[in-house]
């Protein structure tokens, strides 16, 4: 069976409501999972799909490069768009009867007129929305779009983008969307750099430090959770990032895990989140603390 690529609401409504009609009436309905995705998959967003085969009956992966929540012209022009690469990753993971690839063009998701944007206060402050102005609200905005597009009962976000997680948790609760938002552990090569899109811009130097990044948050994060001071650890942290060769750090910050909240120490369930530059490449890691 070959994967079937859809492109428009109006077939994407038809394969949903086809699957959700096909259980025999006896039988509990069956449930539907969403991943979304800008697409050029490796193997973290594979554990994603592999987990939404695992926990629902269908799965609607989407591939959409959505150009609202780029607030870097360049970025979105560099971005890597595979979809026939993208389309064979997918049909070879052999589960094309109860899969789909949901591929609209940048028209069908904001048609002439389009004037809605969805925003989350609170979460979506600081950290990557301080550095990427109204990405956070083109996130929740193409997310709530792809919620009411498949109508799925769960989806499955990677820990990778702790905000990003976060944010479409608030907007879930806020506007009671029937969907359970489930996170997934960040994904990592065996050097331990999380995995990303993003890389392949690295160069071969530039991809020999990058592991740095994961190192020094996780050691931070150890000598954390063993009682250490947060401000010198951070700025330890941030120290061993730059004298490894990145660029610069943008942020490196302690987090509540669960409402993002400033922390002066991990009196509670926490997180420990940075960005930094790195041969031109923004990279993102987070820790648990
Ligand atoms: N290493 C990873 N481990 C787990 N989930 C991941 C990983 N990388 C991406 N994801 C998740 O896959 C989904 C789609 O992400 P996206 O297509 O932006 O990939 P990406 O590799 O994060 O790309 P980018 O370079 O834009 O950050 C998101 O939920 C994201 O958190
Ligand atoms: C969730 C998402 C697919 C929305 O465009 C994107 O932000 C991503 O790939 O993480
Ligand atoms: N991985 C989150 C999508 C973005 O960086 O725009």
């Amino acid at each position: 069976m070959t994967l079937a690529i859809l492109r428009d609401v109006a077939s994407l409504r038809a394969r949903i409501s086809a699957w959700r009609r096909a259980a025999p009436a006896s039988t509990i309905a069956p449930t539907i999972a969403v991943v979304p995705t800008m697409g050029a998959l490796h193997d973290g967003h594979l554990a994603l799909v592999r987990s939404a085969l695992a926990q629902a009956d269908r799965v609607v992966v989407t591939l959409f490069v959505n150009p609202r929540q780029f607030n870097d012209a360049g970025d979105l022009a560099r971005y890597p768009r595979t979809e026939a690469s993208d389309a064979a990753t997918l049909a070879a993971l052999g589960a094309a009867d109860r899969l789909v690839l949901y591929a609209p063009d940048a028209a069908t998701m904001y048609p002439p007129g389009f004037a809605t944007t969805v925003s989350v206060a609170g979460v979506s402050e600081g950290l990557c929305g301080a550095h990427r102005p109204g990405h956070f609200d083109g996130v929740a905005t193409v997310v709530a779009k792809l919620f009411v597009q498949t109508g799925a009962d769960l989806a499955i976000f990677g820990e990778k983008d702790f905000q990003q997680l976060q944010v479409i948790r608030r907007m879930a609760r806020d506007l009671d969307l029937p969907v359970r938002i489930l996170g997934h552990p960040t994904v990592r090569e065996a050097d331990g750099l999380a995995m990303s899109s993003r890389n392949a811009r690295l160069s071969p130097a530039a991809r020999a430090i990058a592991p740095a990044l994961a190192r020094a948050l996780a050691d931070a994060a150890a000598r954390l959770r063993a009682g250490a001071p947060a401000p010198a650890t951070l700025a330890d942290a941030t120290e061993a990032i730059t004298a490894s060769g990145f660029e610069r750090v943008e942020y490196l910050e302690l987090r509540s895990a669960d409402d993002l909240a400033p922390l002066a120490t991990p009196d509670r369930p926490s997180r420990l989140l940075a960005a930094a530059w790195l041969d031109g490449v923004r990279l993102i890691d987070n820790f648990a603390v």
